[in-house]
C-alpha cells in the first residue's frame, strides 16, 4: 500500500549518555548507548507504539521526537521539519506527555490547561472554550478548581494529558500515558485518542511497555530492545511470526522436579521466573509435554497449568527480547 509521506520519519538516531564520573572512590557510571540506529516511519492517522521493557531506549526516542534531547546522530522529520535542525518546532507541531511532568504542578487543572493552550498560540477566549471541552470530554469536571500536585497519581496523570490534548496538534507523543490510571480514565484516554484521529487524522506515537495494551490499541509496533528496533508489524503481523507455537506455562509448587526425565528435558527451553516456567513450543510438542507432565510423578509437583496462543510478549521473546520490563495488565 502507497502510504505517502510519513508524518514522523526516524533515520538512524543514535544517542549515547555520556560517562559520569563517580565522586571519590564511587564506581563509575559508563557511556549508555540509548538508540543505536534507530530508524522508522509514522504515518497519518496510526496509533503507532514503541514496546520493549525497562531501560530499551524508548523514551530517550521519544524525548529526541520532541526537540527535547538532541541525538548524536541520524535524521527526524516531523511533517516535513527537520527537527535536529530545528527542535524549536516540535512545540508547534506536536503534543507531548513526557513521564513526569512538574512544571504544571503548583495550577490547578483548569489554568494548566488554559495556560498551555495559550502557550500554544489560541487566544484567551479559545483557549477556555478548549479547556472547558478537554475537561469535560476526559471526565475531570470535578478536579478543575484542584491543585495537579493535590490530585491522586492517575487523575493528575489525565489532567496532564488533557494539557497534551489542548491546541489539536497533529502528532501526539504519549509516553505511557495511562500510567496509574483506573479503567474509567484509560477508557477515557483512548476514547479521545480515537476521536482525534477519526476526525482530524491525528497521528499518535505511543510509549508502553504493557503488552495488553499494545495488542488493543495499537496499529503498529516498533520492538525496542536495547536501543534497537528489533521488530516492526502489526501486533496481528508480529504475532504470525510465531504462530505455529503455543505458548505452555507451568507453575510448580515448589521446585521442578528435574530428577523427572520428560521435565528435565523441557528445561532448556523454558524460560524460568520463580516458579513459573514459560515455554514457546510448536502445538504438537505442547500437548506431548502437557501429557508427560499432567501424568505420573511431574504432576504432583505441578500447581497449575496454562497454553495459550502467543501474544505480543511471545513475539518478544522469540526475538531475543528480555521478558522483565513488560507487564501485561
Ligand atoms: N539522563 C540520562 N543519563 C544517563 N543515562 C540515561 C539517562 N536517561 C536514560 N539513561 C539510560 O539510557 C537507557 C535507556 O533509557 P530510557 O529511559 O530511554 O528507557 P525506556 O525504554 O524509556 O525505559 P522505561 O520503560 O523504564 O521508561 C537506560 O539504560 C537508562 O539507564
Amino acid at each position: 500500500m502507497k502510504r505517502g509521506v510519513p508524518v514522523c520519519a526516524v533515520r538512524d538516531l543514535v544517542k549515547t549518555y555520556p560517562a559520569m564520573r563517580g565522586r571519590r572512590g564511587a564506581a563509575q557510571a559508563p557511556a549508555v548507548r540509548a538508540n543505536d540506529g534507530i530508524t522508522l516511519d509514522v504515518h497519518r492517522g496510526e496509533i503507532f507504539g514503541l514496546l520493549g521493557p525497562n531501560g530499551a531506549g524508548k523514551s530517550t526516542l521519544v524525548r529526541q521526537l520532541t526537540g527535547l534531547l538532541r541525538p548524536d546522530s541520524g535524521g527526524i522529520s516531523v511533517l516535513g521539519h527537520d527537527l535536529v535542525r530545528h527542535p524549536e518546532r516540535a512545540a508547534r507541531l506536536l503534543g507531548y506527555l513526557g513521564q513526569e511532568s512538574t512544571a504544571l504542578d503548583e495550577m490547578t487543572v483548569a489554568l494548566a490547561v488554559e495556560t498551555t493552550g495559550r502557550l500554544r498560540g489560541l487566544g484567551a477566549r479559545e483557549a477556555r472554550a478548549e479547556r472547558d471541552a478537554v475537561i469535560d470530554e476526559l471526565g475531570l469536571a470535578d478536579l478543575t478548581g484542584r491543585a495537579l500536585k493535590k490530585l491522586s497519581g492517575g487523575q493528575r496523570r489525565l489532567a496532564c494529558f488533557a494539557t497534551a490534548l489542548i491546541g489539536e496538534r497533529p502528532l501526539l507523543v504519549l509516553d505511557e500515558p495511562t500510567t496509574g490510571m483506573d479503567p474509567v480514565a484509560r477508557r477515557a484516554v483512548w476514547a479521545a485518542v480515537d476521536r482525534r484521529r477519526a476526525e482530524r487524522g491525528v497521528t499518535v506515537v505511543l510509549v508502553t511497555h504493557n503488552v495488553l495494551e499494545a495488542e488493543s490499541v495499537l496499529d503498529r509496533v516498533a520492538v525496542i530492545d536495547r536501543g534497537r528496533v528489533i521488530a516492526c508489524d502489526t501486533p496481528g503481523g508480529l504475532k504470525e511470526m510465531v504462530s505455529d507455537e503455543v505458548r505452555l506455562e507451568l507453575v510448580w509448587r515448589d521446585r521442578p522436579p528435574l530428577e523427572v526425565p520428560e521435565v528435565a528435558a523441557l528445561e532448556a527451553a523454558a524460560h524460568a521466573s520463580g516458579r513459573r516456567w514459560t515455554l514457546r513450543l510448536p502445538a504438537d510438542r505442547a500437548r506431548s509435554a502437557v501429557a508427560a507432565v499432567t501424568a505420573g510423578p511431574a504432576f504432583a509437583a505441578l500447581d497449575d497449568f496454562t497454553l495459550a496462543t502467543p501474544s505480543l510478549e511471545d513475539v518478544y521473546l522469540a526475538l531475543g527480547g528480555r521478558a522483565e520490563g513488560l507487564v501485561k495488565a
